[in-house]
């Protein structure tokens, strides 16, 4: 029996004259890695923002693990249980690593503002519990020895890998991840590529875009190739990279 994770379709998203994004759709099972790649303004960004709410479309029908969700606001999004990344990095520069992560864990607590105001003893349990689950997830993505590093200053490659565990925290049905590997060199993307098959592995499931088409290619179940908004294929790495309209989107026949 198939678990589809999301569920969305007939997507789209005009921008005054432009349409970035037309009739758009995309079904992911449960511990897949689904690649959305594309030539620059194929959309991917606009499609990822939709899906988690930053931008409202003008049309679509999402649904995330069974049940139907509007993605009216970022916040909404992540209740529903899609956690993201950032193509910039979104860290909380000054806060350490594990602080960063027990963030991300915050949205599934429940003591709320008085609890931390008066300090209760549920919430100190809470804080406890809490921060222990954010060193696991600092281990279990390879950065545990740096808990107490204050954000800015860990390397790239670990910033990336901190993001990865503070929307790890928030225990998403879906992890939509924006360009992971940018500016990473090759040791880190090789990590990268480790930590995403991990993530699979323990029947997790993931989004991402990514500009490095080997990458993609070598870890995703299944890609959708953007291309002026529209959706010019869907399917396995290997069906798609054969797809004729696809060779010519990135060859850049088509006026790319
Ligand atoms: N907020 C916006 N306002 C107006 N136009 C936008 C906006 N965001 C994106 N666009 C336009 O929509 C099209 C798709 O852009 P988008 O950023 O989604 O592409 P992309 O595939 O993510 O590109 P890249 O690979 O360069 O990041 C582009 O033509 C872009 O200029």
């Amino acid at each position: 029996m198939t678990d589809t994770v999301l569920n969305v379709s007939g997507v789209s998203k005009r921008f005054g004259g432009l349409q970035a994004l037309s009739d758009v759709g995309i079904k992911i099972e449960r511990g897949q890695v689904y690649g959305l790649i594309g030539p620059n303004g194929a959309g991917k960004t606009t499609f990822f923002n939709v899906l988690t709410g930053l931008y409202t479309p003008d049309s679509g029908n999402f649904e995330l693990a069974g049940k139907t969700y509007h993605p009216t606001a970022v916040h909404t999004v992540a209740k529903a249980g899609i956690a993201r990344t950032f193509q910039n990095i979104r860290l909380f520069a000054e806060m350490t690593a594990l602080e960063n992560v027990m963030v991300g864990r915050h949205i599934r607590t429940h003591s709320g503002l008085l609890g931390a105001m008066f300090r209760t003893s549920s919430f100190k349990a809470e804080e406890t519990a809490i921060a222990k689950r954010a060193q696991e997830l600092l281990d279990y993505v390879g950065i545990g020895k740096f808990a107490d590093y204050k954000a800015r200053t860990l390397s790239y490659g670990d910033q990336r890998r901190l993001e990865i565990a503070r929307a790890l925290a928030t225990d998403p049905q879906l992890i939509a991840l924006d360009e992971p590997a940018a500016g990473m060199n090759a040791t880190e993307k090789v990590m990268l590529r480790e930590l995403i098959d991990r993530i699979r592995k323990d029947n997790r499931t993931i989004l991402l875009i990514e500009h490095d088409v080997k990458l993609v290619m070598g870890l995703c179940d299944r890609v959708t190739v953007l291309d002026y908004g529209k959706q010019i294929a869907e399917g396995t790495p290997a069906d798609v990279q054969k797809n004729e309209k696809v060779i010519e989107a990135y060859l850049g026949t088509s006026g790319h």
